[in-house]
């Protein structure tokens, strides 16, 4: 009996487990996105912000749907540059290419300030170092830039171990917290009759979207995976809805010991992470609560940040044509680290924005150019091997979804939307 190459190709593909990719796809959307939600929440508060990110978190997984039903017509390992040009044409070729490059850059700037404030944070007050997180900033990108040059198993082996000590500070400052909620505060009982939420809605997309963002990785795990599409669909299920939960529970534990009102101080300080968990520390008023926050936050940038920007150097090193040898990674290294690098060091409290601009930049390729591919595409295939749930009036939902996130961040950038602060 001959069993062909591709059969056999297929075989071996579907042996592969989902733990991997779901792993990855968890390790992507959970990162530093999360510090901006309880300040970009604060202005709705709780019970809207579980609502909104019910709704963003549904049709991010749509979107990445969608995506990943054009992804399974081309060639295992097409890209975005691939799909987009040949189903959308020259301008949303361009479109996605210039807004993909910008949502890396712009996240690797953030992870940098965040990164930035929490270590100069974390040496001042414990080893009474006082050094300004501008340089702190530039020095830990230096470490991480030699990092991704050295070796990418070495970024490997260090993403393992960060993101492990990220999930067990998770619920080791998770399951402290929980003693400190305080229901009124969830409920915002001292807010003054006729207090209103709802007009601060529209400006918390920006940052639910990125939080929920991992769509880049689709044609990754294609390429992983193989057209399997029953296995790529549980990864991204599994990564988004576990971060839902999370998030949920981070709003809770946050919100629950924060009052609103607590919050603008916050937000008048620029909203970046060391300022939001000096807050936390103050009111929980616990020295060992202080070092299990602390221990967090370093966590959870230091692991966002190597993951994040692994991808800005491969993007940079295909896009440039940098060879993979010692000479072609450090110029590589050099495209991806200077700029973020050194816009930290001029403005280093951007964290809040960035994710902002983010946001921006990320509803054109994650959401509303993944519904005109899936559009285009089943009109041109058919999409016999994976539909997304929903037909053409779903496409239509995710698409106006995205336009409203883009005219929301224009329009708070304009100071047109209300702002709580
Ligand atoms: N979801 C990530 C950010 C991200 C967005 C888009 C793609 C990849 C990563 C975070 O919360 O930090």
């Amino acid at each position: 009996m001959t069993v062909s190459v591709e059969a056999q190709g297929s075989a071996q593909v579907k042996k592969k487990s989902v733990i991997g990719g779901a792993m990855i796809t968890t390790a992507t959307v959970v990162g530093a996105g999360m510090f901006s939600l309880p300040v970009a929440m604060s202005g709705v508060w709780f019970s809207w912000s579980i609502g909104i990110l019910v709704v963003t978190c549904f049709i991010m997984i749509m979107a990445g749907f969608m995506l990943l039903e054009a992804n399974l017509n081309y060639h295992i390992g097409a890209s975005f540059d691939t799909l987009t040009k040949d189903l959308l044409g020259r301008f949303w070729n361009i479109a996605t290419n210039i807004t993909f490059a910008f949502v890396l850059y712009i996240l690797a700037y953030a992870y940098i300030s965040g990164s930035a404030a929490v270590i100069s944070q974390t040496l001042t007050q414990y080893f009474t170092i006082g050094i300004s997180s501008r340089i702190t900033g530039v020095i830990f990108t230096i470490i991480v830039a030699f990092i991704v040059w050295w070796s990418s198993t070495a970024v490997g082996r260090i993403t393992t171990i960060l993101l492990l000590g990220k999930f067990i500070a998770f619920f080791m400052t998770f399951a402290s917290l929980l003693g400190y909620v305080q229901v009124d505060n969830l409920m915002d009982v001292v807010a003054p009759e006729g207090t209103s939420y709802l007009p601060f809605l529209l400006m918390t997309l920006p940052f639910c979207i990125v939080s929920f963002g991992f769509h880049g990785n689709v044609p990754s795990l294609v390429k992983h995976y193989g057209k399997d599409p029953k296995r790529i669909v549980s990864c991204i299920l599994i990564g988004t809805l576990f971060a839902l939960f999370l998030y949920v529970f981070w709003l809770y534990c946050t919100m629950g010991n924060i009052s609103r009102a607590d919050f603008k101080p916050i937000i008048a300080q620029g909203g970046n992470i060391d300022v939001f968990i000096t807050a936390m520390g103050a009111i929980l008023n616990s020295a060992s609560m202080d070092v299990i926050l602390t221990f967090f936050a370093n966590f959870a940038v230091a692991s966002s940040m190597l993951g994040a920007t692994l991808g800005l150097f491969d993007y940079i090193a295909d896009l440039c044509k940098f060879k993979d040898d010692n000479g072609g990674r450090a110029k590589t290294a050099l495209v991806t680290y200077i700029p973020p690098a050194l816009l930290c060091s001029i403005y280093p409290n951007g964290f809040l924005y960035a994710i902002g601009y983010a946001g921006l930049a990320f509803a054109v390729w994650a959401i509303i150019v993944p519904g005109l591919l899936a559009k285009a595409s089943r009109e041109k295939f058919g999409n016999p091997m994976f539909r997304t749930w929903g037909g053409t009036p779903l496409v239509y939902v995710v698409i106006v979804f995205g336009v409203i996130t883009m005219l929301a961040h224009i329009l708070s950038t304009f100071n047109i939307l209300p702002t709580y602060s």
